[in-house]
């Protein structure tokens, strides 16, 4: 049996409070949120930028892909999608369902290529063609990405920037990303990463999005440099500083060397 199986079997039990309930279909105001991630000892996702880094154990990577197995979709940002060519897909044997890739690309820096590993994937029909958030305009849209995209049941779209304070375009509001989610029929989400998608969502304006987080802690300090999650800093009324999320409800389970940590964000 794989170990991906093994899990299934003997763990899922422990999660099943922090994923979403199998009833969880489209009816809900908003998709499922779990926010999920292997972290270093010292907070990094990741060697150095680009770099991608192997944290999680075989039982806790198995983990990963039991949470793939139970949410509709799966999103990265752009530079993840970049150093990882990740397959974004379920690998438990026999999967019954397969979650639809999600990349925010507000810039397009994705050009997809056959040799992806996530359109390989799909092309073996193993997983699914991705869906791309950008903040181009249709115009602007490269035929050729479009034509790869498409022809693997992919798609672009379009996502309004907030302004900046300066009138430029910024980042995207995750009321707005949900929005899509919800408008594509998926009733529920799992973000992977990296460490600006996760720190952007962390933001405190965002905690009522996040149904639950699980993160898995391996035993490493990856050191200076790595691609840190920390999010912004809070205040309070006075300006003081505050933690800037929380989690309460919380549960850590071991997973061979790692431990895995479960929770809900304390709603402000
Ligand atoms: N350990 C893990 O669980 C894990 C998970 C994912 C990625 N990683 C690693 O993390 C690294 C990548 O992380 P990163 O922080 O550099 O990049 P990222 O994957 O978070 O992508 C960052 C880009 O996404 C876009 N983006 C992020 N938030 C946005 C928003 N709210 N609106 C619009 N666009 C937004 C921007 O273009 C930004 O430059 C890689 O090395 C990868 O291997 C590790
Ligand atoms: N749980 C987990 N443990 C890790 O050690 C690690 N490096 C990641 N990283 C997550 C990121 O999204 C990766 O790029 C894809 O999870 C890997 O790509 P696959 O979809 O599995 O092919 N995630």
């Amino acid at each position: 049996m794989s170990e991906a199986l093994e899990f299934a079997s003997s763990s899922a039990a422990l999660l099943e409070p922090y994923v979403p309930p199998a009833s969880s279909q489209s009816t809900a105001a908003k998709p499922f949120v779990t926010l999920t991630f292997a972290t270093s000892l010292d907070s990094s996702l990741s060697l150095a930028p680009g770099v991608r880094t192997r944290l999680s154990g075989p039982g806790s990577k198995a983990m990963t892909h039991y949470l793939r197995s139970r949410h509709s979709a799966i999103l990265v940002g752009i530079n993840t999608m970049l150093a990882d060519d990740p397959g974004l897909n379920c690998r438990i044997a026999g999967a019954s369902s397969q979650p639809r890739p999600i990349i925010i690309d507000p810039h397009l820096r994705w050009v997809p290529k056959h040799s992806d590993k996530v359109l390989q994937i799909c092309r073996a029909g193993q997983g699914l063609a991705p869906i791309v958030l950008t903040g181009l305009q249709p115009e602007e849209w490269p035929e050729g990405s479009i034509s790869i995209l498409t022809e693997h049941g992919g798609k672009f779209i379009h996502v309004e920037p907030k302004k900046t304070a300066s009138g430029g375009r910024g980042r995207f509001d995750w009321h707005d990303i949900l929005h899509v989610v919800s408008q594509e029929g998926l009733s529920s989400l799992m973000v992977e990463g990296g460490a600006q998608i996760i720190n952007s969502l962390l933001d405190s304006q965002y905690h009522s999005l996040v149904d639950s987080v699980i993160v898995t802690i391996a035993p490493t300090w990856l050191g200076e440099g790595g691609v840190v999650v920390s999010p912004a800093r809070a205040h309070d009324e006075q300006g003081v500083p505050i933690p800037a999320a929380r989690l309460s409800d919380v549960k850590w389970h071991p997973f061979g060397e790692d431990v895995v940590l479960c929770g809900r964000l304390d709603k402000k």
